[in-house]
């Protein structure tokens, strides 16, 4: 089985192979979203990556980076090498054409009322920087408290984390808040509680949003199976039993980030090179792997170890080191997982990837301004997940748009009132998910 030499940035793309290190420096999208295709298939992630760059502009760079036959013909995707099973979209999309048509349409009228170029039109513009400042200053506030050890911050801290977080790094993580890559790929690294950047890309972009619901490929389908079952592809087994209990809903969102993406997962995924047996990792130097592992021991340890150094009471120091983190945990799946596990959405798919990301995905409160702003945007999943480098604050203005479109083309375009609506739907799925006979 023949892989390239590691220190070339070879990528697969509609079955062709392409080495693209010499393109790294010059990428307008830089170096680290180019790099999330480096030695896997980089179909999904090079067309939902481009949506409004001209077909012809793209096609003549690639034909620039063509591997010949003789070089590629031995050539093996880390996919292919991990043994995870291929999955393939069709991009000849009439839905899919109009979508970039009419989106792109917007954009261009964006750009020309604002006077920028037509990707900063997709980035935030002035007024949701200065969104972004308030919220800053809101969350520093609640950080100060914190330090203090006021009670109150125990809850408005987490949820302050949580809401500049989202707001912030998702975006960027996704290329959608800046049109320079640098403040893109710097901004993650200032919310690590969330996630080590670096296993985000994977799970997040490389995974979920490339083949959102699909079995064996999205990451999500399959946290810790062995405990809470997500999906029909998933064995049932007696201990999915107990996922029928809200309680254990509650508890799961409680502990998940805490033991699930930011420590073991994330062992995981740099000790096998897998995400979650889905995503695979392309292997990395000794250093970086060190400065990966230095970066969580840090955050992680820091995160419980300070209220040892700064309160008088243990009983105080123990409350501010575990009560916050799981709180954020809470805070954060409560905004993740109604978006996509659904009795409606959870087991839609279709070969088209426009038709699957919106069959796939449900809005939630998409005329509330409160649920806009507390999940950064993330009730408005369906355009996201058709868009993922647009600045979350556009959603707004696409979603009548992608509505009428997805109408126009029979396309079913799922969305329920808010976040009581949205939190049933999916614990309904949860408990559909703890029957035998839900196997596939
Ligand atoms: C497969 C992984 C790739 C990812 C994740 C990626 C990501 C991005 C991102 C985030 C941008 C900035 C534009 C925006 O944010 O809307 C961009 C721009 C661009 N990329 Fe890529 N890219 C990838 C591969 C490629 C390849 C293989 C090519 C060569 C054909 C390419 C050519 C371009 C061009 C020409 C632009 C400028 C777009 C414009 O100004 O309209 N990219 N890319």
């Amino acid at each position: 089985m023949a892989t390239a030499a590691k220190d070339r940035l070879v990528t697969k793309i509609h079955d062709k192979w392409y080495d693209l290190t010499d393109f790294e420096k010059i990428h307008p999208g830089g170096p680290v979203a180019l790099g999330l295709a480096s030695g896997r298939d980089g179909t999904v992630m090079f067309e939902s990556h481009h949506p409004f760059t001209h077909r012809k502009i793209l096609d003549a760079i690639l034909q620039k980076y063509e591997l010949d036959e003789e070089s590629s013909r031995h050539l093996k995707t880390l996919e292919e090498q991990h043994g995870i099973a291929e999955h393939r979209f069709n991009w000849k999309s009439e839905f899919g054409d109009a979508l970039k048509f009419h989106v792109k349409e917007y954009f261009e009228a964006e750009a020309k009322r604002r006077n920028v170029s037509l990707v900063a039109a997709t980035k935030a513009p002035p007024e949701r920087w200065f969104e972004i400042a308030v919220l800053g200053v809101i969350f520093f506030a609640t950080l100060v408290s914190f330090i203090r050890g006021d009670w109150i911050s125990l809850f408005t801290c987490p949820l302050g984390v949580w809401v500049f977080g989202v707001n912030t790094f998702h975006d960027a993580a996704h290329f959608a808040l800046h049109k320079n890559w640098r403040v893109n790929c710097t901004v993650p690294y200032l919310f690590p509680h969330f996630s080590s950047p670096f296993v985000w890309y994977h799970q997040h972009n490389i995974g979920h949003h490339s083949y959102p619901n699909v079995a064996h490929r999205d990451p999500d389908l399959v946290h810790h199976y062995w405990m809470k079952r997500e999906h029909k592809s998933v064995k049932w087994l007696p201990a999915h039993e107990k996922q029928r209990n809200l309680s254990f809903l509650v508890f799961w969102w409680t502990v998940a980030v805490e033991f699930g993406l930011a420590t073991m997962e994330d062992l995981w995924m740099v000790m096998y090179n897998v995400y979650n047996e889905s995503v695979p990792m392309k292997v990395i130097s000794k250093k970086r792997l060190l400065c990966h592992v230095i970066g969580r021991v840090f955050t992680i340890g820091g995160i419980h170890v300070w209220p040892f150094f700064v309160f008088d009471t243990w009983t105080r120091s123990i409350i501010f080191a575990t009560i916050p983190y799981l709180w954020f945990s809470f805070l954060f799946m409560m905004n993740t997982q109604i978006n996509h596990l659904t009795p409606e959405t959870a087991h839609e798919a279709d070969q088209d990837w426009y038709k699957h990301q919106v069959i796939t995905a449900q809005d939630f409160g998409v005329a509330s301004r409160f649920c806009f702003l507390m999940s950064g945007g993330l009730n408005y999943q369906v355009v996201h997940h058709l868009f993922p480098t647009v600045n979350h604050c556009h959603l707004v203005k696409l979603q009548p748009i992608v509505a009428r479109l997805c109408e126009k083309h029979g396309v079913e375009y799922k969305q329920v009132a808010g976040y009581a609506a949205a939190i049933k739907a999916h614990h309904a799925h949860t408990v559909n998910m703890s029957f035998k006979d839900n196997e596939n």
